[in-house]
């Protein structure tokens, strides 16, 4: 087989759903690591004691702007990265050496809202991208030729994809972004041989469909937003796939009377047919912006001496659920704030169904007042799940709070803004909690088992840092607007070790093995909504921030 010049790359190993469902400890094969979402390497040569030592192995410019924030994935020797722009870069990963890099050809009217992507899938021997121009990509692992694309909506009606797709069973997955554009959101499979679409699984139902009953009986469901666009996460026994879907469309609830489901819901769905499996809405009829797009960590919590198989969810919405599945459903279990909340004035113990302070629900004319921010306890950055301590790993931001003013979001048009809220208003939006003076950035750790904290680091900015979990009891992330990279202890929170890096670190980190060497991998690239966020708070207070742009792949070793 074919292997790539001026390389110790062996032939490249093929993807399968075997080595998908358990992946060799050596290897970052998709999003998350692994289907459950852990964003956990068992890797451990890299421990609390030596990771003092880390030093830069490799770096590499990618050459672009704006928000980097897809991980570094990892099959044998063969590393994949992307960037804003929809471009895909391979690499030898132990040396850096760049094997080849794909561009796709986007139209030049194409105004990205958010200008990323999320990374690629591996499955057989093709890579994978989902676009911001509504196309599915499948490339030749080892040339980077392009092999199938297959236009998943029309970017000419708001429909986009940043995610990272999710393979499994001969499929490619993906979702669509396009909320703030009114969209109608899915989920949709494709043949990862050819392309040919599998199935499609709306996640705003039409009249007549499981849920049609929770929106209005008008039009308002054909642009009811609930798109997706975080890797949902897998049961390979069920073959049931969790996907958390984004805001409804428009913003303001009173045009869309209702629980609007699937809108800040999950969706367990069959990667086979695309059948609905359950679902839990976190909060009904979203007015805040409050995507739950992160797909729920899969997660076995004992509860009353009973192992109970879990979906966890740090909620945009400032809480954390605890969820359990089954086959068919999906039943709540409890939720609690991890940030300041002062929406739900109360949880449901039996449904988890919040119910709401009047005062702070946004309202078409009404200026409204509530934390968290539109961008949340947690935006989309990834939590982590360590086995071994039994915690999971929550970036959050705390103590901050928005003022926003609801407003027509005029007549809907394809592909033209569909909000509800002036933008001027939304990138002035935060206002901060007597508390934020103290902080508003913070890396949590929680033992699901008793509810409890256990450890939190705190910053006095804010946190945009996806999190990777290790077996040598090491969490990593970035995401503050100083640009550094930090290792903590995952048993207590201790700081062990940072660096800054070249922009700030909005990347997901991980972490791999190659010739009995272990790295960890982020990309710096700071931009999106992190920035924007930033840009916001800047406009409320005294500071005036900056943190440049330009993305690069770092890849550490220990000296
Ligand atoms: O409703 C949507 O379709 C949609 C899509 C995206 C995206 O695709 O990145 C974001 C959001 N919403 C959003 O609300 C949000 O806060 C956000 C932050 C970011 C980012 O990359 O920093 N993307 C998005
Ligand atoms: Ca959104």
């Amino acid at each position: 087989a074919e292997t790539p010049a001026g390389t110790d790359l062996k032939p490249y190993t093929p993807v399968t759903d075997q080595r998908l469902s358990k992946p060799e400890p050596q290897n970052w094969l998709m999003y998350r690591a692994n289907y459950e979402s852990w964003g956990y390497s068992p890797l451990k040569k890299i421990n609390t004691d030596n990771v003092k030592n880390l030093k830069l192995a490799w770096s590499y410019a990618t050459g672009m702007l704006d928000g980097h924030q897809s991980p570094p994935i990892v099959n044998n020797g063969y590393m994949y990265v992307t960037t804003p722009n929809n471009q895909v870069i391979a690499f030898e990963a132990k040396s850096g050496k760049e094997i080849w890099r794909y561009k796709k050809q986007i139209p030049e009217e194409l105004q990205q809202l958010h200008p990323t992507n999320r990374g690629v899938a591996l499955y057989g021997d093709k890579v994978f991208i989902a676009t911001t121009d509504a196309f599915v990509v499948a490339l030749d692992a080892v040339t980077g030729k392009e092999l199938w694309k297959t236009a998943s909506a029309d970017w000419k009606a708001g429909y986009y994809s940043t995610l990272a797709p999710l393979a499994a069973e001969g499929k490619i997955m993906i979702g669509v972004s396009g909320g703030e554009y009114g969209i109608r959101g899915f989920i949709a499979a494709y043949d990862a041989d050819t392309g040919k679409e599998v199935w499609k699984r709306h996640t705003i139902p039409a009249p007549g469909e499981t849920g049609s009953e929770t929106w209005p009986k008008d039009d308002s469901w054909k642009t009811g937003g609930g798109s997706v666009w975080v890797t949902g996460s897998y049961d390979s026994n069920t073959k049931v796939s969790y996907w958390g879907i984004g805001n409804a469309a428009s913003w303001m609830p009173d045009t869309r009377p209702g629980d609007n489901l699937f809108s800040s819901s999950v969706m367990g769905i069959d990667v086979n047919t695309g059948e609905l499996k359950g679902h839990h809405q976190y909060h009904y009829g979203d007015g805040w912006d409050w995507d739950e797009v992160s797909a729920p960590l899969l997660i076995d919590i004992e509860r009353n001496g009973k192992k109970v198989k879990s979906l966890v969810h740090a909620g945009r919405d400032g809480y954390l659920w605890w969820l359990e599945r089954d086959k068919d459903k999906i039943d709540f279990v409890d939720a609690w704030p991890f940030v300041l909340q002062n929406v739900f004035t109360g949880i449901d113990k039996k449904t988890g169904r919040p119910s709401y302070n009047p005062t702070r629900v946004p309202a078409t004319g009404k200026t409204v007042n509530f934390c968290p921010s539109l961008w949340g306890g947690k935006d989309w950055t990834p939590e982590a799940y360590n086995p071994n301590t039994g915690l999971l790993y929550v970036p959050a931001n705390n103590n901050l709070c928005a003022e926003i003013t609801g407003i027509s979001a005029g007549k809907y048009k394809p592909g033209q803004l569909f909000i509800g809220v002036s933008l001027d208003n939304i990138l002035t939006h935060v206002r901060l909690d007597e508390a934020a003076k103290k902080n508003i950035g913070e890396v949590q750790a929680w033992d699901m088992k008793t509810g409890k904290k256990v450890w939190t680091h705190t910053y006095p900015q804010m946190n945009w840092g996806p999190l990777l979990t290790t077996g040598g009891n090491l969490v990593f992330g970035g995401g503050t607007n100083d640009r550094k990279f930090r290792a903590f202890d995952a048993r207590n929170g201790k700081l062990l070790w940072e660096q800054a890096m070249s922009s700030g670190v909005i990347g997901v980190p991980t972490s791999f093995e190659v010739d009995g060497v272990q790295y960890i991998a982020v990309q710096s690239g700071w931009g999106i909504d992190a920035a924007r966020m930033q840009g916001a708070f800047d406009a409320v207070m005294p500071t005036k921030t900056l943190v440049p742009q330009g993305g690069v792949v770092n890849v550490f070793r220990l000296e």
